[in-house]
This record gives structure tokens, C-alpha cells and sequence, in this order.
């Protein structure tokens, strides 16, 4: 019979995970403590924006016309309990308040709710992101608290968001951590299809499985900021950080991916998860292991402050009485997730400092009035750079790389804009008269 799968917290990862699960063929039950998210996922709709997934829920939510019915979401844990032969948890890792460490409760807090109804035979498999050590920790618990025979995998996800339903069903690798040939063979299962389309599938302990996922996300990190200080000294050498980036990048040691100059990186994990990973290795008595991650950093801060100093220079050096528009306020384009996002980090800090922030997003709109209530907003690029004297281009939406510089240009108060991201094509905008300036790139 086929396996009977379900899935603790359905947030960006966990959504896409059910959903990814039922496509493969699997019986599931989502599970939230939200019961707005819920009723949403019930009806086939997305609590957030991700591209493909609606479709993908579309084709397996249970009384959904036309699905296959394999999709099912709930808030009861007895039900889940009851349900499933594999418990995939989802839940969020947050950077605790004030402190460099990971937010460990709602694992803590979704282990607790889920172990006491797990009376028959199961396998419970971590994918958040978690502190090395965690696992172990989680199982012992698990012994404590479950009456069944209950054992533990940890299973880290890599998916980006934007590409969430292709990562998942095609991983790049698959990644278990196990403590017995069971829970192998019961992962094997689960991942087969993916495995026969070519991805790899490797076996570990419990720590290697939870450390490659901040490894590889402390790696990701570390390049980003590793060419963020090339574009500082190429501003102050007067080079081209695109032109090194793309050079160096032929280099197949070295690799184009994750060499984009900018404002740096923002999100839910790079910057909770190297920080988390720092805190960690403190714990561990490890710290001098991982210094290099607090430059990686603040490398990664200071390019938010760089683009706010960029912008107040552009304005004449105060932003009193000036009107900033700022083009973007999801951390990166194709997702409407503002979760430390540096676009609205800088479009913050310029509102503090007495500028008159006006913020255009073609997805982050909802989530960014949440977070930042006081900026200004407006429902169209053309709208927000309005009087504008002077435009951001913080997040590279395809949309912002279509814009007519000409036809922007008849509407605000000053011709001239920050490239954050690279993004754009400057000499089209120079052309259109604008002063254009992009991150460590020569200025004309
Ligand atoms: N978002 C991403 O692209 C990726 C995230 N991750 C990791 O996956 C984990 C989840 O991340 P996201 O999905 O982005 O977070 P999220 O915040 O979008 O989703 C988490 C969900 O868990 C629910 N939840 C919280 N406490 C719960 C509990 N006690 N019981 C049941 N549900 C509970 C929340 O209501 C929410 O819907 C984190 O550890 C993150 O680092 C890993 C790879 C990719
Ligand atoms: O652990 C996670 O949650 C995920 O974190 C990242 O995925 P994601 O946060 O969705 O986004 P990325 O595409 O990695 O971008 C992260 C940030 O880096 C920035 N970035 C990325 C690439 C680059 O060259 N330059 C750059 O500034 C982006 O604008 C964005 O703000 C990783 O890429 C995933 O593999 C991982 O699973």
C-alpha cells in the first residue's frame, strides 16, 4: 500500500512539500496551527505567491474539480496522528529577538503537539533548518513523549523560493540523515521518483545532514559577499564588479552562479542561518570556526547602508523634503516573501532619516505594509517614482527591466536612478537622460 504522508507547518517549504508529495503520488494531510492558511490550502489556494504552485494544489486538493483528490489540509493533530506513516515537519526557524541563535520553539512546540498521538508505527523527518545537534535532541523527545514506535530522519531542504515546485520535484540532491536502514529504505520510497530522474541521494548521520544545510547556505552567503567587497573596491579603483564577476566566473572552480553585486542578500535563511550557525558554534566551543561568517555579514549589511548613503548623495545630501521611490520590497524578485528584505531595509532607513518613501512591488506589497506600516505605497512603478527625486531599483523584477526610461522620465522631479541589483540597461536609461548609477560600476 502506498505510503501515507503528512506535513507539519505549510509555509513556503511545507506547501510546496505537500503539494510536491501528492504529485509523486503520495496520500497527504497538511497541517497548520493557522487556520486562515488552512482554509486557503483546502480551497486550492496559495497563502502566498509562488509560482506553480496554485496549479500544482489545483491538481491533487481533495474536491477540487478534476484533482486527484490526494491533498488534504486539517488543524487537528489527532487526525495527522491517526494518518500518516511519515510525519515531514515544516515548521519555522526564525533568528530569536536580540540574539544571534535560532528560534527552536515551534519545532519544539510541533514535535510536542504531534508525538503524543503517534500510537502505531512512524517515521517523523525534520526539514527546517535547525542547529546542529537538534536532531538528536528532537529524537529523544520523540522517545519521551510518543506512544507508538516512533523513529526520527532529518531530511534538509534546499528549494529556492521562486523555483520552489521545480526544486522539489527535482532536487539537486536529496539529503538524509538516518539512524537506521529502515528509515533509509522508507526515505528511498519516498524519494524514488526524483532519484530516477537523475538526483542524488545522499545518506548520513544526524549532524552531517543538519550541517550540510548551513553549510551550503553559509557557502551560498559567503560568495554573494565575496563579490559585494569586489564591487567595494571596484568603486574604489574604478572597475566593473560585472565584468569581474562574469570573467572570474569562467573559471569553472569558481562558477557564474551567486556572483550578482548589489544591495546583497536578504530573506527567511541566508542571514538567519549564518547567524544561527554562528551562535551555534559558540555553543559548541567552535567560534573561531566560523568568524569569517560575521564579515560575510557585515560585508552583506553595509551594502544596505552603501545604497542609502548612494541615494542621499544623489539628493544633495539630506533627504528632508525629498521624495525616494523605491522600485521593490521582496528580497529577491518572483517571491512576495519581505522577510529581512534588503529593499525595504533601505527604503526604512531613508524614511527614518526624514525622506518621503514611496515603495512599488508587483508581489510584496501585502506583506511589506504589514511589516513596514508607515512608508508610503503605490500600486505601479510609474505611480510610486511620481515627483520622484530620486528612483531605487532594489529588487530586479522583470517588470522594472521593461520600464521606458523616456516615459518614467516625464514624471518625476529628477532623472536619476540607483541600480541596486545590476539589473538594468544603463546605457538605455543614460540615453533617456538619466543620471544612472549602478553598484560597483563606473558611474558613466
Ligand atoms: N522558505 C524557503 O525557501 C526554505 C525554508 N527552509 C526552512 O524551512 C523552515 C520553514 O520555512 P518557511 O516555510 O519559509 O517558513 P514559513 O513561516 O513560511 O512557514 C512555517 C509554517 O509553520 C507553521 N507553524 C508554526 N508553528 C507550528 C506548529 N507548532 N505546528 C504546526 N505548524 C506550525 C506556521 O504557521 C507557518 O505556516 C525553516 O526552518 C526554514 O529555514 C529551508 C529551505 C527553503
Ligand atoms: O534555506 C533556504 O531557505 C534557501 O535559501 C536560499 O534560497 P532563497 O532564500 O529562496 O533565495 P536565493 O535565491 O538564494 O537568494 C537569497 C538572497 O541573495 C540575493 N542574491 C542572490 C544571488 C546573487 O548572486 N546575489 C544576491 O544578492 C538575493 O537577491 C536574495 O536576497 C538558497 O538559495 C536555497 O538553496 C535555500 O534552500
Amino acid at each position: 500500500m502506498a505510503l501515507k504522508i503528512t506535513v507539519i507547518g505549510t509555509g513556503y517549504l511545507g506547501a510546496t512539500h505537500a503539494a510536491a508529495m501528492a504529485e509523486l503520488g503520495f496520500e497527504v494531510l497538511g497541517l497548520d496551527i493557522v487556520p486562515e492558511k488552512i482554509a486557503m490550502l483546502s480551497a486550492g489556494r496559495v497563502p502566498m505567491y509562488e509560482p506553480g504552485l496554485e496549479e500544482l494544489l489545483g491538481r491533487h486538493v481533495a474536491g477540487l474539480e478534476g484533482s486527484s483528490g490526494r491533498l488534504r489540509f486539517t488543524t487537528s493533530w489527532e487526525e495527522v496522528g491517526a494518518f500518516g506513516d511519515i510525519h515531514f515537519v515544516c515548521v519555522n526557524t526564525p533568528q530569536k529577538h536580540g540574539e544571534y541563535a535560532c528560534d527552536m520553539s515551534f519545532v519544539d512546540a510541533a514535535f510536542s503537539s504531534l508525538a503524543p498521538h503517534l500510537t502505531g508505527p512512524a517515521l517523523v523527518v525534520g526539514k527546517s533548518t535547525v542547529p546542529v545537534g537538534s536532531a538528536a535532541r528532537l529524537a529523544g523527545l520523540l522517545r519521551e513523549l510518543a506512544p507508538g514506535e516512533v523513529e526520527l530522519a532529518w531530511n534538509p531542504e534546499f528549494l529556492r523560493e521562486g523555483f520552489a515546485v521545480a526544486d522539489t520535484l527535482h532536487p539537486d540532491r536529496i539529503v538524509v540523515g538516518v539512524e537506521s536502514e529502515r528509515a533509509e529504505r522508507l526515505l528511498r520510497e519516498v524519494y524514488a521518483g526524483p532519484v530516477a530522474e537523475g538526483s542524488p541521494f545522499v545518506v548520513t548521520d544526524f549532524p552531517t545532514a543538519e550541517l550540510v544545510k548551513t553549510a551550503a547556505n553559509s557557502f551560498l552567503s559567503t560568495k554573494i559577499s565575496f563579490i559585494n567587497a569586489m564591487a567595494e573596491i571596484c568603486e574604489a579603483a574604478g572597475g566593473d564588479v560585472v565584468k569581474l564577476a562574469e570573467a572570474i566566473g569562467h573559471d569553472d572552480r569558481i562558477g557564474k552562479k551567486f556572483l550578482r553585486a548589489g544591495i546583497g542578500f536578504g530573506g527567511g535563511c541566508l542571514p538567519k542561518d549564518i547567524r544561527a550557525f554562528m551562535a551555534r558554534a559558540g555553543e559548541l566551543g567552535a567560534d573561531q570556526a566560523l568568524t569569517f561568517l560575521r564579515e560575510v555579514d557585515s560585508i552583506n549589511m553595509r551594502r544596505r547602508t552603501h545604497m542609502v548613503e548612494l541615494a542621499r548623495e544623489a539628493v544633495g545630501g539630506s533627504f528632508l523634503g525629498k521624495r525616494v521611490a523605491v522600485l521593490g520590497a521582496a528580497f529577491k524578485p518572483d517571491s512576495d516573501d519581505v522577510r529581512d528584505s534588503p529593499a525595504l531595509n533601505v527604503a526604512g532607513q531613508i524614511h527614518l532619516q526624514g525622506g518621503q518613501v514611496t515603495v512599488y512591488d508587483p508581489k510584496g506589497m501585502a506583506n511589506a505594509r504589514v511589516l513596514f506600516p508607515t512608508l508610503g505605497y503605490a500600486d505601479s512603478a510609474e505611480a510610486a517614482a511620481r515627483g520622484a527625486d530620486v528612483v531605487l531599483h532594489l529588487t530586479e523584477w522583470a517588470e522594472f527591466r521593461e520600464l521606458d526610461p523616456a516615459e518614467l522620465g516625464e514624471v518625476v522631479a529628477d532623472r536619476i536612478i540607483l541600480d541596486g541589483r545590476n539589473a538594468l540597461d544603463g546605457a538605455a536609461w543614460r540615453k533617456a537622460g538619466w543620471t544612472y548609477r549602478a553598484m560597483g560600476r563606473p558611474t558613466a
